[in-house]
């Protein structure tokens, strides 16, 4: 309601109080048309009308005895309240008249009985009429003026006898009054105002006292009317009383509930209390409770949209319970929120959506990848596989091949064609167990392993994880490295795998896991059995120029945010760093010159403020120095013979070098790093070769009279297998024939002491290690056709090649 409207609410209210109280002498001018009524009203002898006008009450009988606030509907009742004021004795009739009856109420719902009340301090307000009522005397009606409203009725006021012994009179006011006494203490609601009007009754005069009693109950409607409609005193104490007791009783209960209610309260205001200073005194000593607080709601927090299993849920409370009791600034507070931390972390129940698409996943493998395309049809197939299982989850991929071959970046490829997240580390320098599996919460600093650290990371629970160099694990691991690993990757065990740290089984059968290693010796065979090998075997020239030319140098120049058009590399300068400078099985030697070339040629742009800078064959050596490889590193001579090896660094060339060093004495020696097996392979070369002089056209003697070494280059390196046997024995015959292998020549293959040929592995790498040596011609074992069979036709192209089941079979093609 706006100021205006409630000025206005006053002034009107104001009018009509004036009208209707003060100026009520001249009220006979007005046009009333009770008017005529109203003359008749005219004060009883002790001041009391003999008319008045009636207004209804609802909820119980007014008393004589009481002095209340009365509310009354002003619509329905100003008219009345009016007359009432232009009277001289300001008092009206209130009859209880039920409360089922209507608010205007009719004649019939009036007793007979009623009460007299003096109306003061009238006031309007809004709806409201409002005015403090002074019981009187109890009035009985005698005849109807007008049964409409205004009600107004002619009334008698009856004799109220004590009809009894003065006695028995005083004993029930005297009751009464104990009664009113007793209640006062117990209900606070008579408080100090009714102690101020017991002093006002005596037992002398019982009938105030008892209309007084009456009305201070709590009695219902009726049962009032009945005490105000009984006249002799003694019948309306013996009627009061009782209601007097049972209001005792109730109060008498109530109190006691409060009692109850307020010592609960107490209770709480001193918790509270408590709370509060030990809040006072956290914070003086720099410790708030609200970090504990915190701590909780974000723990709860993280549980939110998670599905926890149960026992790890229960875990979770118990933790969570243990925060609550401990202090924050203790250090037993910071473990269990660390572990409640890491609990909460997991991705329980969250994972992402797999995306089988095979289109799709081939174009990020064509993408990301020059070259493989056995390795990505192979990834296609699983992926297939994948897609028929709806899962790809529970397998283990395992590439194997040199550095820099691009492992890595096929197994990110996978994560991106299966819309996984991708998470990659190296069990390579693990030492310990617990990098893998966490420590036992006990320790101090104590921290879960990579696995839980991954999923954390990820916050999925079907990531691809990839995990490099599981082939170098072994060597200095602490605990069976074999066992820890089986139980990250099988299938079988890592359903329920346990982290010490974190102490709940975590289910990571849902990973995909994706190793890599550069060989295969050093992986145990449980683990070796239960993975999917795929092989990526190294490149040869003309796929490391494509993969520069398409990844590797687009890479490094956007890496350095310098224009395509600034650099020019010529495709024959690529070619000769690819010849020259980077001849290893995988790219990362190449990505490092290149990344010479990209940083030589950022300086020349910007010290001579060139626009652009050209790489060309002829200026290539302004960039990267001398070629670390020439064409005319072929060793080349009598007793030196050119074999291939297989290393995890990939394939690669190896010369081999007999020289007689005098001719003394007989003798035989063996230098190159040798392992065991390579230097019982060469001894079987001597042997075989001095027993077989003759029948390979050599001095059936030279052996008596030669003292002969044997050396494999380059000799820091170390060396071991058999499959140089076939090599050491062409380089001991080169010698004793005095004759030099003129052409580009390579082999490799296991002799027998009787001459046979015994397969070899790594056929692939060989081939690709003789293709970058520009050797064209090799003897492989005859064993080993198939494998030659299956290699891709870009590996075959151009090659000489020819299979030998006897160590004849290879004297036939070198020496003819
Ligand atoms: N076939 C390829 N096509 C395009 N880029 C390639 C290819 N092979 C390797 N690369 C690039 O060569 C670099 C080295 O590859 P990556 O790191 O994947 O090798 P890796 O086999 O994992 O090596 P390591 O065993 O040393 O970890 C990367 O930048 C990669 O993108």
């Amino acid at each position: 309601m706006s100021d205006d409207q409630d000025r206005n609410r006053d002034a009107d209210i104001h009018e009509w109080l004036s009208e209707s109280l003060d100026e009520h002498d001249d009220s006979r001018s007005t046009e009333d048309p009770h008017d005529d009524i109203q003359h008749a009203v005219v004060p009883a002898r002790d001041s009391l009308p003999e008319r008045i006008y009636l207004l209804p009450i609802h909820n119980r009988p007014f008393f004589p005895a009481q002095v209340q606030p009365l509310v009354i509907n002003r619509e329905r009742w100003q008219e009345t309240m009016q007359l009432v004021g232009k009277t001289p004795h300001h008092t009206v009739g209130l009859a209880f008249v039920g409360e089922t009856a209507s608010e205007g109420g009719s004649h019939d719902d009036f007793p007979e009985v009623g009460t007299a009340v003096k109306v003061h301090r009238l006031q309007g307000e809004d709806q409201q009429i409002q005015f403090i009522a002074q019981g009187l005397k109890r009035f009985r009606i005698q005849r109807w003026l007008s049964k409409e409203p205004p009600y107004l009725v002619e009334v008698s006021y009856p004799r109220e006898p004590v009809d009894a012994e003065a006695d028995e009179a005083r004993a029930y006011a005297m009751a009464l009054i104990n009664g009113i006494k007793e209640l006062l203490p117990i209900n606070p609601l008579y408080g100090e105002e009714l102690k101020h009007y017991l002093n006002r009754f005596s037992p002398h005069e019982p009938g105030p006292l008892t209309d007084f009693a009456a009305a201070i109950t709590s009695a219902k409607g009726p049962d009032l009317q009945d005490v105000l409609d009984t006249l002799p005193v003694m019948d309306r104490m013996q009627k009061v009383l009782p209601l007097l007791r049972k209001e005792i009783e109730v109060a008498q209960l109530q109190s006691e509930i409060s009692d109850q209610v307020n010592a609960q309260m107490q209770e709480r205001q001193r918790e509270f209390f408590l709370r509060e200073q030990l809040k006072v005194i956290q914070r003086e000593l720099g410790i708030s409770k609200d970090d504990r607080e915190n701590d909780v709601d974000t723990f709860r927090d993280r549980l939110e949209n998670l599905v926890v299993p149960p026992k790890v849920l229960t875990r979770i409370e118990e933790e969570l319970d243990k925060l609550s009791v401990l202090e924050t600034g203790s250090p037993e507070y910071g473990t269990t929120r660390n572990y409640l931390d890491w609990l909460t972390s997991m991705p329980w129940g969250v994972r992402s959506q797999d995306q089988l698409d095979l289109g799709h996943a081939r174009t990020v493998l064509d993408r990301d990848h020059d070259g493989l395309s056995d390795v990505k049809e192979r990834i296609i197939e699983f992926l297939a596989e994948g897609t028929f299982k709806g899962d790809v989850g529970g397998s283990i991929l395992l590439l194997v091949g040199p550095p820099g071959v691009g492992k890595t970046s096929i197994g990110r490829s996978i994560a991106e064609a299966l819309g996984r997240e991708f998470y990659r580390f190296s069990v390579g320098g693990m030492r310990d167990e617990a990098e893998i599996k966490g420590h036992r919460r006990t320790y101090i600093g104590a921290m879960p392993g990579k696995l839980v650290q991954a999923l954390k990371e990820v916050e999925v629970e079907n990531p691809v994880i990839m995990l490099d160099e599981v082939d170098k694990m072994g060597q200095s691991f602490q605990g069976d490295p074999a066992s820890a690993l089986l139980e990250v990757l099988d299938p079988e065990q890592n359903v329920d795998f346990l982290d010490h740290y974190l102490d709940v089984r975590l289910d990571l059968s849902k990973v995909l896991f994706v190793c890599t290693a550069n060989t295969l010796d050093s992986i145990p065979g449980a683990l070796l059995d239960r993975m999917e090998q795929i092989r990526l075997s190294g490149y040869i020239a003309e796929e490391k120029v494509a993969i520069a030319k398409h990844h590797l140098w687009p890479k490094l120049l956007k890496r350095d945010n310098i224009p395509k058009k600034r650099i020019n590399l010529t495709e024959a300068a690529l070619r000769h760093v690819v010849e020259g400078y980077a001849r290893e099985a995988g790219v990362r030697q190449l990505e490092k010159q290149l990344h010479r070339i990209v940083r030589k040629a950022a300086v020349t742009l910007l010290e001579n403020d060139q626009q652009s800078v050209k790489v060309s064959v002829k200026n290539l050596e302004d960039f990267l120095g001398a070629p670390i490889f020439r064409k005319e590193q072929v060793l080349k001579g009598e007793g030196v013979v050119t074999g291939l090896a297989w290393t995890s660094m990939g394939g690669a060339t190896l010369p081999i070098e007999a020289s007689k060093v005098h001719s003394l004495t007989r003798g035989f020696k063996l230098t190159g790093k040798l392992g065991e097996v390579m230097q019982e392979s060469a001894n079987i070369a001597y042997s075989y070769v001095l027993g077989h002089l003759a029948e390979f056209g050599a001095d059936a003697d030279f052996f008596d009279s030669a003292f002969v070494h044997l050396h494999v280059p380059e000799g820091a390196t170390p060396k071991d297998g058999p499959s140089a046997g076939v090599t050491m024995t062409t380089a001991l015959l080169s010698l004793a024939r005095h004759q030099a292998i003129e052409r580009p020549l390579a082999m490799t293959g296991e002799l027998t002491l009787t001459g046979h040929v015994l397969p070899v592995g790594g056929i692939r790498e060989k081939v690709i290690a003789a293709r970058r040596s520009e050797i064209f011609e090799v003897i492989l074992p005859e064993a080993n056709h198939r494998d030659y069979d299956e290699l891709p036709n870009h590996l075959k192209e151009g090659m000489t090649v020819h299979f030998a089941k006897r160590y004849k079979d290879v004297a036939k093609v070198v020496f003819g």
